[in-house]
């Protein structure tokens, strides 16, 4: 029996999502936006030379057919991914009326999103009474510091002083639908934080916000901020039964790598292995090795998207996929014979683009131990078929 190792690159969209204009970035559609077609184009161009150079060089995910995927998507011919491919290759589009990370995991994994999320406008406050409300008496404080739209290592650069003066956190949204309270980790205290978050995301699920997330920072005015590896996702939990939750009852071992278990909500999830993304490969190449026959390995590697995408860094977005595909090489020899590994994107999130959100695209769906195959255009939720399929559970 053999093992189904689901690896998504946080934002790694291809582009030609068919109702991109129904999705905004700083007021503009995101019809257009591809965010490897985008990368790639750069890479060839000499515009992303920090700490890489030339053509992007990721020949595993080439070799599967990443080149192809992007042109069935986009209809785009992204240099330096045209290699004849000997894995299997398709392109997936989206259902659900989000292109946040939420909507597209749980889309993934068989369950499109039933509802339209909430999202708060880009008034200042941002929030409503009540929820201002909720969140002091959570925290103990007479207020909060931000109530608006914001980036947020710009917005712990901009308040992160007052903070540590006032204690009071600092929240914040953006185009997703979420809710984010940053706090220094030290002066506030992490479990403090964590306690707010978790104590206030109830009433924001109620309002179909879809996460409360706890950003935690260090540092100080002189040296500047920096967020910490601690943070954590208070999600919604999904709206129906998952491939974890089916893999879990038909008793197979599941485990998450990376905020997956948040993503989830930890439901059909037995083990749980975090860290910043250089870690996350650590752990994939000791499943690689450990994980029991029969099981579910679901992985999110997020720094694609947190560290890069959202900072509209070409260059390092392009040296993180380089990166991933060479550590990912020398993990190669560990899988089993009947293994199944595939690699795909929740959203876009092209550094190319306007404003500093998510883009609205189609994903890649790059398989390895199916031979080399054209999937063709796919549903999301053909994802979780093929990983049922493998592990012979009811898809
Ligand atoms: O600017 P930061 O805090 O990284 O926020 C980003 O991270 C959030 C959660 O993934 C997104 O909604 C996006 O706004
Ligand atoms: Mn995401
Ligand atoms: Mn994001």
């Amino acid at each position: 029996m053999s093992r189904v190792f689901l690896i998504v690159l946080d934002s790694a969209g291809i582009g030609g999502a068919p109702d991109a204009d129904r999705f905004f970035n700083a007021g503009h559609p995101d019809t257009g936006a591809n965010t490897l077609g985008h990368i790639a184009k750069a890479c060839a161009a000499g515009a992303a030379e920090e700490g890489r150079s030339g053509p992007i060089d990721v020949p595993f995910l080439a070799s599967l057919g990443l080149g192809p995927a992007i042109r069935l998507a986009s209809g785009f011919d992204a240099p330096g991914l045209d290699v004849q491919p000997t894995g299997a290759w398709g392109a997936a589009t989206e259902l659900s009326n989000g292109k946040d990370t939420p909507s597209g995991h749980w889309e993934l994994a068989g369950v499109p999103v039933p509802w339209d999320w909430h999202y708060f406008p880009t008034t200042i406050p941002a929030f409503p009474d009540n929820v201002t409300a909720a969140l002091c008496k959570a925290a103990g404080t007479d207020g909060i510091l931000g109530n608006c739209h914001a980036s947020g290592t710009q917005i712990i650069a901009d308040l992160g002083a007052e903070h540590l003066k006032s204690l009071w956190p600092i929240c914040y949204t953006s185009a997703d639908s979420v809710l984010q309270i940053a706090a220094h980790e030290d002066a506030f205290g992490l479990d403090r934080l964590l306690d707010l978050c978790q104590a206030t995301a109830p009433m924001l699920h109620e309002m179909k916000v879809g996460r409360v997330i706890a950003r935690p920072f260090i540092g100080d005015p002189k040296t500047g901020f920096t967020r910490t590896a601690n943070r954590h996702d208070y999600a919604i939990a999904p709206p129906g039964d998952t491939i974890l939750d089916r893999a879990q009852r038909a008793g197979r071992a599941t485990y998450a790598i990376g905020k997956i278990g948040d993503i989830f909500s930890m439901r059909g999830i037995g083990e749980v292995r975090k860290g910043p993304d250089a870690t996350l490969m650590d752990h994939l190449g000791d499943l690689l090795t450990e994980a029991d026959d029969t099981s579910l390995t679901f992985a999110n590697f997020v720094e694609f998207d947190s560290v890069y995408g959202h900072r509209r860094d070409v260059s390092g977005y392009a040296r993180h996929l380089e990166w991933f595909d060479k550590a990912l090489r020398g993990h190669l020899d560990k899988l089993r014979d009947g293994d199944l590994m595939i690699f795909t994107a929740d959203h876009g999130n092209d550094p190319t683009w306007t404003g500093t959100d998510h883009t609205r695209e189609r994903v890649p769906v790059l398989a390895h131990g199916l031979g080399r195959k054209e999937l063709g255009h796919m549903a999301f939720t053909d994802v979780a078929a093929m990983v049922a399929r493998h592990l012979d559970i009811p898809e």
